[in-house]
């Protein structure tokens, strides 16, 4: 078994053991651009993150919100980010000592063009641990999932409040974590989540062992406090992407960058209590 299958694995066997849940940034590489995100990543191990998520920028995210979609437009104008920008960032973050493990989040178009054997031929060998695909269904993820148990890489798959009977199938397949999206619709913060949560994260957790995460509209201590009781994980996206979208300006700028993380580290740390 490879060394980078037991990344997420250990890391929620020690959260486990301490009693922690993991917090679980998402972020889109190049936004607003790829030495910013080396900065930003290792601000977030800082802060107290567990495991990140590193958003490939795409031009057609169908399943997020306003807030990624402009870090998308973001990384794609200002630095043309593709899939090997971000791999190579994970590589470079690693080099730099951050330990943390990489989850890869990936639209399929973009994986596809790059080219399955080409990509799963990098992955393992640059400290990606885990993937996601939010559109690629468990019915079509076959040659995917097979490449990725050989790689070492785990395939992390998405269930939702609308999964019902197809939530054994979704969780029995489950590598790293579940990933169990809070609401309908697409990526951004919220005040309330689907009104049958509580009972869909007690489904989830009765349909498997593999540790589970939440996601979608969480943004304050409160909801990750909350989702905390019931989860393994939590993640949020579209709020870190709103602060760093904030500091844009300052991490642009050589006498301000060192503010600008500070206040992401601060809002990040923060979620953490
Ligand atoms: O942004 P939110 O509401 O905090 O949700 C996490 C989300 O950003 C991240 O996991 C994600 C980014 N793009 C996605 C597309 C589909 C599912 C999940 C995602």
């Amino acid at each position: 078994m490879s060394i980078q299958r037991n990344d997420i694995d250990a890391a929620f066997r020690r959260l486990r053991e301490e009693g922690r849940t993991a917090l679980i940034p998402f972020i889109t590489v190049g936004d607003p651009d790829l030495a910013a995100t080396v900065d930003i990543i290792a601000a977030l191990e800082e802060a107290g993150a567990d495991m990140i998520e590193l958003g490939v920028p795409y031009s057609d995210p169908l399943a997020d919100g306003p807030v990624i979609q402009r870090a998308s437009e973001r990384a794609l104008a200002n630095a043309r980010v593709t899939l090997a920008d971000v791999i190579e960032v994970a590589a470079q973050s690693r080099a730099a000592g951050v330990q943390l493990p990489f989850i890869l989040f990936s639209y399929y178009n973009p994986i596809l063009q790059f080219g399955l054997d080409r990509f799963f031929g990098l992955v393992a060998s640059k400290g990606i641990s885990g993937m996601i695909v939010p559109d690629l269904p468990i019915e079509e993820d076959a040659e995917l999932r097979e490449m990725a148990e050989a790689a070492g890489i785990h395939l992390i798959p998405l269930v939702a409040p609308t999964s019902n009977d197809r939530v054994k199938r979704i969780a029995e397949k489950a590598r790293g974590f579940v990933y169990c999206v809070s609401s309908l619709g697409v990526t951004g913060v919220r005040a309330d989540f689907h009104q049958g949560i509580d009972e869909f994260l007690t489904t989830v957790r009765g349909a498997t062992d593999t540790p589970i995460a939440v996601g979608f509209g969480i943004s304050s201590r409160e909801q990750v406090e909350r989702f905390g009781k019931q989860a393994d994980g939590v993640i949020v996206g579209s709020a870190i992407v709103r602060k760093i979208e904030e500091v844009v300006p300052l991490l642009q700028a050589s006498e301000t960058k060192r503010e600008g993380l500070a206040q992401i580290r601060a809002f990040v740390s923060g979620l953490k209590g």
